[in-house]
């Protein structure tokens, strides 16, 4: 790391600029706090942004106040649930606009361990987005439910051998992109609500020909609060995979079809 600053005072991390985490959040009034300790501890120079879908349980409030306490926790408050994945592009817009060079995906709930996130930049210093992986040799998961495994599982193979992507744990939420390469994503084009927006990002990476690398990462269920994961979740990452693998075989029978 180096400790060169940039115009603004922030410090930069290696070459590739400054780190934001964004946690998106909703019902995690008392997982914020200690992960947002986490993560400072781990990488002190990377900022975080909270992006709260206006949580019942104060998750906002009590994020408000740890802004008011630290400089680099910033906190982005949405107008009530409207899926990770619009709290997700809501973070990305806030970063890009502030010039962060490189955007981080965490979980609020200490699933993702932010104890891991030097590997994951030090990673990304040779790729465009780097993957943490539950399913590749050295990655696991800890205290998840079986079915949980099955499903997470279960909807990686899926997606990967339908979309024909070279990726083992597709569905992962705990992601490094350099922020460059996730503006060539048509992010505006992302309509996916749930946790199928991992998917979907994941996708259009290697559609647009980004350098994907995968890194080992324990993935530790949480201890406190609830998953948000619901039928609606799950069924809308079924169609909406099942219509991107039926499109594309279609569209590429379209154009042999047209070329013979
Ligand atoms: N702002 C906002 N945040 C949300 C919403 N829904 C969920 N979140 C936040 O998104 C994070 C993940 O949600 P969980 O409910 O904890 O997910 P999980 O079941 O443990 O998720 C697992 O599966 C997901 C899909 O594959 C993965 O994205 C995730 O990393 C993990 O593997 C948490 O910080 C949670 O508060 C929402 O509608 N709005």
């Amino acid at each position: 790391m180096s400790d060169e600053l940039e115009p603004g005072g922030r410090r930069r991390y290696g070459p590739l600029g400054t780190v934001l985490v964004i946690i998106p959040t909703y019902n995690e009034a008392d997982n914020i706090g200690p992960i947002v300790g986490r993560v400072r501890a781990a990488v002190p120079e990377a900022h975080i942004l909270v992006a709260d879908d206006n949580s019942p349980d104060g998750t906002g409030k009590y994020a408000d106040e740890l802004a008011v306490e630290d400089e680099q926790v910033h906190v982005l408050h949405r107008p009530g649930k409207e899926g990770l994945g619009a709290a997700y592009l809501a973070g990305f817009r806030w970063g890009i606009e502030r010039g962060y060079g490189v955007l981080v995906e965490m979980d609020a709930d200490g699933s993702h361990q932010p104890e891991e996130l030097p590997r994951l930049l030090t990673a990304l210093g040779g790729a465009d987005l780097v993957l943490g992986s539950r399913w590749m040799p050295g990655g696991r998961v800890v205290n998840w439910p079986k079915y949980r495994e099955l499903v997470s599982r279960g909807g990686s193979t899926y997606s990967r051998l339908l979309l024909g992507m070279p990726i083992r744990d597709v569905t992962g939420g705990y992601r490094a992109f350099r922020t460059e390469a996730l503006e060539r994503l048509a992010m505006e084009e992302v309509a996916s609500q749930g946790y199928c927006f991992q998917v979907d990002l994941a996708w259009r990476a290697v559609k647009a020909g980004l350098h994907v690398v995968e890194v080992p990462i324990t993935f530790v269920d949480r201890e406190v609060g609830d998953s948000k994961m619901s039928r609606d979740i799950f069924a809308e990452a079924l169609w909406r995979v099942t219509a991107w693998g039926v499109g594309s075989r279609v569209s590429r029978a379209v154009g042999r079809k047209g070329r013979g």
